[in-house]
């Protein structure tokens, strides 16, 4: 086992579902995935190895904020050889295009955390999705009706922010949405060469207030679950 996970080796597979809520990945083993398998319950930390139509694919809890997420994804490669990240998100909308439960696909993300500037100092680095992925994704989600919103997000250290209009500079330049894991998850990806993407549900809205319910955060958005699910 790894210090946070106590899979044994092979009992996670290649492509990896990863919502912040540990609940969510329960959700999605019970109702997607043929004969799950629990591998990991450490710290509560759900983890799950089963079938999807036939492929085999893991999902597992990550918590909230980059330094959860980086324990959980460095883990994943480095000892178990993962190399397909999905993440499934909620996030907040920040413009007025993109409505309260739309499916974001995240480009690219930008980040108020220090974590990059520690391992680029004086230098900017730009979290990028996997193209692969996020053409499927794309493809995916048109081919289901939807019609999923591309761009850049904010991954953000802070929930609460200690300003409460900062979020509209970003908005300013495009950003989609906010969240609090992306950068970190396609900036770790990046280093390992392996494959990343977030397919994010916008779960409240920054400029109608809006907002959806923390049961409907852990067991619905099946959109973005579908989608996520297809590209194993
Ligand atoms: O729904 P999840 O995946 O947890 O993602 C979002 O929700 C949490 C905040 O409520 C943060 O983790 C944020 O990124
Ligand atoms: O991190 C998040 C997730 C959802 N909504 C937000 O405002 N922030």
């Amino acid at each position: 086992m790894s210090i946070h996970i106590s899979a044994k080796p092979g009992e996670v597979a290649e492509t990896i579902l990863l919502p912040g809520d540990p609940l969510r990945a329960k959700h999605i083993a019970d109702n997607y995935l043929e004969e799950a398998v629990c591998f990991n319950e450490v710290r509560g930390m759900y983890g799950f190895t089963g079938y999807y139509k036939g492929k085999r694919v893991s999902v597992s809890g990550t918590g909230m904020g980059i330094p959860s997420i980086s324990i959980y994804v460095n883990e994943l490669i480095r000892e178990y050889n993962v190399k397909n990240l999905i993440r499934i998100g909620s996030c907040g909308s920040l413009q007025e295009e993109v409505a309260i439960r739309d499916i974001i696909i995240a480009m690219s993300a930008n980040t108020d955390s220090n974590v990059n500037n520690i391992r680029f100092p004086q230098r900017n680095f730009a979290p990028t999705a996997n193209f692969s992925l996020l053409e499927k994704a794309v493809e995916t989600a048109r081919t289901k009706g939807l019609d999923p919103k591309v761009g850049s997000v904010l991954t953000s250290d802070n929930f609460y922010h200690e300003d409460p209009e900062e979020w509209k500079m970003w908005a300013s330049y495009g950003v989609l949405a906010v969240e609090m894991e992306t950068a970190e998850l396609y900036s770790l990806a990046a280093k390992y060469g392996v494959k990343a993407l977030s397919v994010l549900t916008v779960s409240d809205h920054f400029i109608t207030g809006e907002q959806t319910t923390s049961e409907e955060r852990q067991k619905t958005f099946n959109d973005m679950m579908e989608i996520a699910l297809s590209l194993a």
